[in-house]
């Protein structure tokens, strides 16, 4: 169930409020743009799914990517990062022309992101300490005793236990599994991580906490952040901007008060509907219930 569905929200730390409701951010400089996507059209079988769609990713922002299911989040992912093909458009990652890219230049990239997909895809009969050292082992040349003390530093990181180091996947909750891919995502210290869906399936709580590690690591380490979710609580709580996939382009990205604000049916309903009026905005008078704090237990 969306911790929305299930618990009220209040917003009332006035850095958060700040943070989600200032005005649109001032154009980013070309420095500040960690990934350019232009024009992008993608089809399959002559099937348009993306069509003419630009973005881009600020360096150490938290951007939320929504859009109705089906309308091709995991697509836009998947080519961002080479997976799939696309027919006309540039996408640039670190300033490099990532499909059109040398396999040195390629390399380059890559040991700059890192990714956690849907369900985690961790290795299952690899333990959670040498499914972190996958990366390491395919990108990185470090003697075997270096590879697990750092995966025991990422696995500190994300808050695991140092036990949770011997651990098969089959071992762990479902929570533990998310950690787990994330810390395999940072493997490298990357600069960009891509989440797929990092909350779903998590409990209200688990996935608050994961928000709040998400923000934490945004702030110590500088990271920036592609999230594709539904989680109403992500988009309101963690994420600095936000851009909303519709009708084979984003029809609209900034922060979320340009989203209540946005006249489109489908933003309308997403934002302003009954799960999203379960999130109390900081402009309602929000009703007497519980307060919650993202990362509270
Ligand atoms: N390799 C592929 N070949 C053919 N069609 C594909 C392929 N990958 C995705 N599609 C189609 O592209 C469309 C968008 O799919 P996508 O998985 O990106 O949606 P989504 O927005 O991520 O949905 P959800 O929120 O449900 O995960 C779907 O119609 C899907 O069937």
């Amino acid at each position: 169930m969306p911790r929305s569905d299930c618990e009220t929200v209040t917003l009332d730390a006035p850095d958060q409020q700040s943070a989600l409701h200032a005005p649109a951010a001032k154009t980013a400089r070309d420095s500040d743009v960690v990934i350019r996507v232009r024009d992008v059209t993608v089809a399959f079988d002559g099937k348009k799914v993306l069509d003419g769609l630009s973005l881009d990713v600020r360096r150490g922002e938290i951007l939320g990517f929504v859009g109705p299911s089906g309308a091709g989040k995991s697509v836009l992912l998947r080519t961002i990062l080479g997976l799939n093909p696309k027919q006309s458009g540039t996408i640039e990652v670190f300033g490099i022309d990532y499909h059109g890219a040398s396999d040195r230049e390629k390399l380059s990239v890559e040991r700059r992101w890192g990714v956690l997909f849907q369900h985690g895809a961790l290795f299952s009969s690899l333990t959670v300490r040498e499914n972190i050292e996958v990366p390491m082992k395919e990108y990185l040349d470090l003697s075997p005793k270096l590879m697990g003390e750092l995966a025991r530093l990422k696995i500190d990181l994300v808050g695991l236990a140092p036990d949770a180091a011997d651990k098969y996947p089959s071992e762990l909750s479902g929570g533990m599994i998310k950690r787990a891919a994330l810390a395999r995502a940072l493997a490298l210290d990357p600069e960009i991580v891509f989440l797929d869906e990092p909350t779903s399936g998590l409990d209200p709580i688990g996935a608050a906490d994961f928000d709040q590690l998400i923000m934490t690591l945004r702030d110590t380490l500088g990271l920036s952040v592609y999230m594709v979710t539904h989680d109403l609580d992500s988009l309101f709580q963690a994420c600095d901007r936000i851009a909303v996939l519709g009708d084979k382009k984003v029809l609209v990205e900034g922060p979320l008060s340009k989203m209540l604000s946005y006249d489109h049916p489908w933003v309308k309903s997403y934002f302003h509907g009954k799960r999203a009026r379960t999130v109390v905005l900081p402009d309602q008078d929000p009703a007497p219930s519980p307060k919650k704090t993202a990362g509270a237990a």
